[in-house]
């Protein structure tokens, strides 16, 4: 009984000791933190970061800090080591156009045991994949790109083809949630693995809705497969399920691979080749600058490299462009939002070929309605995080502080987009916003506009999105409308990357009819 008292006061007491003479040491440490004058976004973030990663795991990170700023202003400490910054001048620039490299935070995106463009730290390896995969991406070959966009109003028909036969069949209602989850599989697959390769389910949202299942399970396996592998051995995972490799692209992948067979990658790419092939070509071909290689077939690290980015291609494609156009239905669909729908049909009527993406660029009505739903909802709605290299400033006058290296940094697209100066009435969506205003506001507003990223990490696919969401949008609104109906209980979670959630099951059941005028 002695010895049990002795112990519990003897470690009772020796946890305190611990306790005061961390908070001493803490305290006095951060007393010379550089950070000290920053507003805080809780009273524990100057000694600790428990409280962010605690709101983090429960989704709730995004929207405290947005409060945070609304209470602070544009610089805000969230830890002892970690800011949120909510400025484009004189904080993005210096962050992101100042390519300041990623945190450990993005090796949640590493498959094939090798790195993505989208997870790689070093601006040199990224600016070696970058531009090993760019130009298939960019506007200018996407425009150019007869066959690409024959492809794209293929797949457009057969959507319409199937909103058709909802109205008749289905008692008019559809669940877009899985129509347009269907177009951006088969969008973005026929683009980078090719027609031959693709997913296509447009014509049977049944089966679109298995595979939507599917691709859901083997992307959350694949990102609790990373975050699992630093502490778990990986055949251990994959034995257990988790595999950070997704078997339905690498099915897309392989039928590719069938596809071309017959003309083994070659180095000089086909002009109009799939990023697919592209990227195998440049592989191939050896880093740009250096001299050429021999080889004639890909080593297995360079077919891990490109089935891995691939991977990423598709799954960064999907996800976004399906949150885009599912919020961006629901949107129209509201009773209070109805002009829109019929002032987009009116401008989608007047075009020969309605899904010409050319055509379609140029459309003000279209392009305001797709940037006030990036705008209020965009997909990337949380951190981007980077980490200081060498000492930087960021935040305007009055706010300014200077960070050593070592530091966290981000900004998101959720408090950007509702700087009341900018966007007025930021809470509501109203595209006229994009229409009426002075020459010099749409340049500001799309400034402040950040869904796609800024700097040397914008979104690769900016351009490949945009024409899918316009060619999509344009297919369904140009012949339709679309309303919502008591049963749809829709609602927009605000994660890091925004979550539409319904709770009878499906992703949005929106009632469609044929327009009349
Ligand atoms: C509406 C659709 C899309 C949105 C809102 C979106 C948003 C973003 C954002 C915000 C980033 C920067 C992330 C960061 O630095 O933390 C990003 C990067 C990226 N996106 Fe997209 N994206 C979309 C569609 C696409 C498509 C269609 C592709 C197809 C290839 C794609 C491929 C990529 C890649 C590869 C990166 C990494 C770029 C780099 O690190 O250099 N995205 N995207």
């Amino acid at each position: 009984m002695w010895a049990d008292q002795f112990n519990t006061s003897f470690w009772a007491r020796t946890t305190v000791a611990l306790g005061i003479l961390y908070a001493a040491l803490s305290h006095f440490y951060r007393r010379r933190s550089a950070l000290n004058a920053v507003p805080t976004i809780h009273w524990s973030a100057r000694y600790s970061p428990a409280w962010i990663r605690w709101q983090r795991l429960r989704d709730r990170g995004t929207l405290l800090v947005h409060q945070a700023h609304l209470r602070h202003g544009p610089v805000v400490r969230l830890a002892p080591r970690e800011l949120s910054v909510c400025d484009v001048d004189t904080s993005l620039k210096p962050i992101y156009d100042g390519r300041l490299p990623k945190t450990d935070w993005y090796q949640l995106a590493a498959s094939y045991g090798t790195a993505r463009m989208f997870s790689m730290k070093d601006e040199a390896s990224h600016r070696k994949r970058r531009r090993m995969v760019a130009k298939p991406y960019s506007k200018s070959y996407l425009t150019e790109n007869r066959e690409w966009q024959e492809r794209q109003a293929g797949l457009a028909c057969d959507m319409r083809a199937t909103v058709e036969k909802a109205c008749r069949e289905a008692g008019g209602e559809v669940d877009f949630g899985v129509l347009f989850f269907a177009w951006a599989l088969a969008s973005v697959s026929t683009d980078v693995f090719g027609a031959d390769a693709a997913e296509h389910h447009l014509d049977d949202l049944a089966e679109a809705r298995t595979v939507k299942v599917k691709y859901d399970g083997q992307l959350s396996a694949a990102l609790t497969a990373v975050a699992w592998s630093r502490c778990v051995p990986r055949w251990l995972l994959g034995w257990l399920g988790y595999s950070t490799n997704m078997t339905c692209i690498e099915e897309m992948r392989g039928r590719a691979d069938a596809a071309s067979a017959i003309q083994a990658p070659s180095k000089s790419a086909e002009p109009r080749s799939t990023p697919y092939e592209h990227m195998k070509s440049q592989m191939l071909r050896g880093p740009p600058g250096e001299p050429q290689s021999d080889a004639k077939q890909l080593s297995r690290n360079q077919q891990a490299a490109t089935a891995s980015e691939m991977q990423d291609h598709i799954v960064a494609s999907v996800d976004t462009s399906t949150i885009a156009l599912t919020t961006c239905a629901w949107l129209l669909s509201l009773e209070s939002n109805r002009q829109w729908q019929d002032k987009l049909r009116h401008e989608s009527q007047r075009f020969e070929d309605p899904f010409s993406a050319v055509n379609i660029d140029n459309s003000p009505i279209l392009e305001a309605i797709i940037e006030e739903t990036l705008r209020l909802y965009p997909p990337v709605a949380g951190r981007q995080p980077r980490v200081t290299d060498k000492t930087i400033s960021v935040g305007p006058p009055g706010h300014q502080v200077t960070m050593p290296a070592g530091v966290t940094v981000h900004a998101q697209a959720w408090s950007l987009h509702r700087n009341p100066t900018i966007f007025p009435e930021p809470e509501v969506w109203d595209p006229q916003r994009w229409l009426e205003c002075s020459p010099e506001q749409p340049k500001q507003m799309n400034a402040w506009l950040w869904a796609y990223g800024s700097g040397s990490r914008r979104c690769l696919g900016e351009h490949l999105a945009l024409s899918s969401l316009e060619v999509a949008l344009v297919a369904v609104y140009g012949g339709f409308e679309t309303w919502v109906t008591q049963k749809t209980r829709f609602e927009v979670k605000v994660w890091n990357v925004l979550q539409p959630v319904t709770r009878d099951g499906s992703v949005l059941r929106l009632h469609v009819g044929k327009a009349t005028a």
